[in-house]
């Protein structure tokens, strides 16, 4: 019996062994996968096979033609590319291969609905990558925040100065708000009937707004944002644009409305903000609905791994912030004054979190 036990004890170490052999790889070449993928968006790869008209699919030569790259090089980047299936191989009526695209790929579009390019683009930036370096200092709780520890200020001021990165940031904030503003209007549609007006707290370019508005055209929408941010945004029917500090005010409105802020700050300054918050909504039929991560509430749901990943994100990109468990939240928003919440799943990595006076 003991016997027994202690080779079948033998034969999941060596199974375990055996796949963190081929499993440590990941962790030496991971950054080739990313690389590779951003080679593609800088590339246009995505945008050249979808473009690309007739019958058959587009070979190498032509892709090459197109990006005006060598067929070597280019055939070595898509063979991994297929390999990862972000794209598919396809004969063609000539005997050769072609590319066609997978759903992923389609991610890597430029200018289209689903596209996550700007993104991809800003996370594997050099403004960004460089500030990874600092995570372990950081935790060592030795070091200054990792952003400030690379560029010797916060993101936001960083932003403020640097227009081109603050572009590419809010570009990227606005991909995956085409993500999660489905999701919430699918979701939580009640949550906006009876209201006349909605201030977004740091809504960026304004897009999530936007769409929330197209959704419920009774609405009047105010993009709240730091001035810099504001001043590049679109003008947009429904909406208008303001600039502000949400530290010292917010706009008056029915609701205010919180999407991955929050997340940005530590417990003292999001109680801040949301103090903020309540003072600009009446204190009978107001609220305040927050989309946030909340770490642990389904550890078996698919983006669990993402809600994980973008606390660390949190910990090199902003100087304090965090994602927050249930308990966390409710501790944030009684110290704010509010007085019950609700929190709902939607098919996204946040939750909806609806907070009342
Ligand atoms: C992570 S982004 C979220 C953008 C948008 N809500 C979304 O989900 O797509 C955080 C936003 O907060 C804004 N922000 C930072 N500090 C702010 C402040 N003191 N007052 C107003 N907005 C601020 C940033 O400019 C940025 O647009």
């Amino acid at each position: 019996m003991a016997e027994a036990k202690n080779e079948l004890l033998y034969k999941v170490e060596e199974a375990e062994e055996e796949a963190a052999a081929v499993e440590v790889w990941k962790y030496i070449f991971g950054f080739s996968n990313i690389a590779a993928v951003k080679c593609a968006i800088e590339l246009g790869i995505a945008d050249s096979i979808q473009n690309h008209q007739g019958p058959n699919p587009i070979t190498l030569s032509e892709l090459a033609s197109n990006l005006k790259c060598s067929p070597t090089s280019l055939h070595r980047i898509m063979r991994f590319l297929v390999h990862f299936r972000i794209f598919k191989e396809q004969p063609t009526t000539g005997d050769t291969i072609g590319y066609v695209q997978t759903p992923l790929s389609r991610r890597l579009l430029t200018g289209e609905e689903n596209s996550m390019a700007s993104f991809i683009l800003f996370e594997n930036s050099p403004v960004i990558l460089s500030v990874w370096h600092g995570l372990s200092a950081s935790v060592r709780a030795d070091g200054n925040p990792p952003f400030e520890a690379a560029h010797g200020q916060d993101l936001w001021k960083f932003a403020a100065e640097n227009p081109g990165h603050s572009k590419l940031f809010d570009e990227s904030m606005a991909c995956s708000a085409r993500m999660a503003v489905p999701a919430i209007i699918e979701g939580c549609s009640e949550t906006f009937h009876g209201l006349k007006t909605l201030v977004d707290v740091g809504g960026g370019n304004g897009t999530a707004l936007h769409m929330l508005i197209k959704a419920y055209p009774w609405i009047h929408g105010i993009n709240f944002d730091l001035p810099h941010v504001v001043s590049e945004a679109t003008e947009r029917d429904g909406l208008s644009h303001t600039g502000g500090d949400m530290f010292h005010s917010v706009p008056k409105a029915d609701a205010a409305f919180l999407m991955r802020v929050l997340h940005d700050w530590n417990d003292e300054e999001c109680i801040q903000i949301l103090k903020n918050c309540k003072e600009a909504i009446p204190k009978d039929i107001g609220k305040v609905i927050i989309v946030e991560a909340v770490i642990g509430e389904d550890r078996n749901d698919k983006l669990e791994y993402v809600r994980l990943m973008l606390d660390i994100v949190m910990m090199t990109h902003t100087s304090s912030g965090k994602e927050r468990t249930s308990k966390e939240w409710e501790f944030v928003l009684r110290e704010a004054g509010f007085s019950r919440h609700i929190i709902k799943p939607i098919r996204a990595v946040q939750f909806i979190i609806e907070a009342f006076p």
